[in-house]
């Protein structure tokens, strides 16, 4: 059995290797996921691609990273919107993140661990560059699932092969007395896909498409797929990029540790030719994916209650 419908979101079995063009769970599993992201948007994957010794160093590598002064994660300035330092936001108190862009590539992760630690960290680069690596891996799994479910895995390898990846480290601190619990605001991703891992403490809630916030536990070594966006707009609308949040329990006393990997695409986001007929007309035309993010980034984005439509509908 390669996966289980829970009463809420589908769990994934990616251990072992067993889940593998041609092996006995692979065409049901294809199924499976593409009902979760239609339906919920997201899944559960159970992923043993991240060893625990490598877990261990990726959450000491976020510890050190938030330990350093504020004014030094400052520098971590990207041009792409929402891609560098977030923080020392007075309605969002809790959050505070830090992005690495092209994180699969030891240069680009060299460049942000010198930026950070002027005098070198290796542990850091080597943690941050294999998690994303690994995390890659099973992102590039679900795309070939997902696209063969679909009957368009001939477009499989050329995406792939097109996508970049942004490694986000995210940390939530337990509220005070009398402060929000509301640790992030709700929103959808402008990824293609994203994947979430968290350290001990949950928080995740997520909106299904009858309104019903599901809270994600996420069980030990597991990670959460979700779709974005630009795979909404991909699919022609037929998969979910759900509304999320971070709430976080009153009465927890630890910080809540995400480290994220988010795809994009260096290429157009186009909808197949396979995705359009008579009864499914194209919803969205093709576009150039940082331009999306660019777009969520300006006033009318902000404002925008359904982006794709206002940025790139039909
Ligand atoms: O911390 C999490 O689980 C979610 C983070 C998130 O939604 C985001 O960074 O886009
Ligand atoms: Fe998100």
């Amino acid at each position: 059995m390669g996966s289980l419908l829970l009463p809420k979101l589908l769990v994934v079995d990616f251990r072992n290797e067993k889940l593998h063009p041609g092996s006995s769970s692979w065409g049901s599993t294809c199924n499976d996921i593409r009902l979760a992201l239609e339906n919920h948007g997201c899944f559960i994957a159970l992923y043993d691609g991240v060893s625990s010794e490598l877990e261990e160093s990726v959450f000491q590598a976020a510890d050190e990273l938030f330990d350093l002064p504020t004014e030094i994660k400052m520098k971590n300035i990207v041009q792409k919107p929402y891609h560098g330092y977030v923080g020392q936001i007075p309605f969002v108190p809790l959050h505070e993140g830090l992005g690495i862009d092209y994180a699969t590539e030891l240069e680009d992760v060299q460049n942000f661990t010198n930026l950070m630690w002027p005098k070198g960290n290796p542990s850091f680069s080597e943690a941050s560059m294999l998690f994303s690596r690994a995390v890659a891996k099973l992102e590039h799994m679900v795309i070939r699932l997902l696209f063969e479910s679909y009957g368009v895995e001939k477009h499989s390898e050329s995406h792939i092969n097109s996508t970049t990846y942004l490694l986000r480290y995210l940390k939530y601190r337990a509220p005070e007395m009398n402060e929000t619990t509301m640790a992030f605001p709700s929103h959808t991703d402008k990824s293609f896909l994203t994947i979430l891992h968290q350290n001990q403490v949950s928080g995740l809630e997520i909106r299904s498409r009858d309104d019903e916030w599901i809270s994600v536990e996420f069980p030990a070594s597991s990670f959460v797929v979700m779709a974005g966006d630009a795979c909404k707009a991909w699919s022609n609308n037929r998969v979910l990029s759900p509304n999320h949040k971070v709430t976080l329990d009153r009465k927890g006393k630890e910080a809540r540790y995400t480290i994220a990997l988010f795809s994009f695409l260096s290429k157009m986001v186009k909808v197949p030719d396979e995705f359009v007929d008579d009864e499914h007309p194209l919803q969205f035309k093709p576009f150039n994916h940082l331009d999306l993010l660019k777009f969520y980034d300006s006033e009318t984005g902000r404002k925008s209650q359904n982006i794709l439509q206002d940025f790139c509908g039909v």
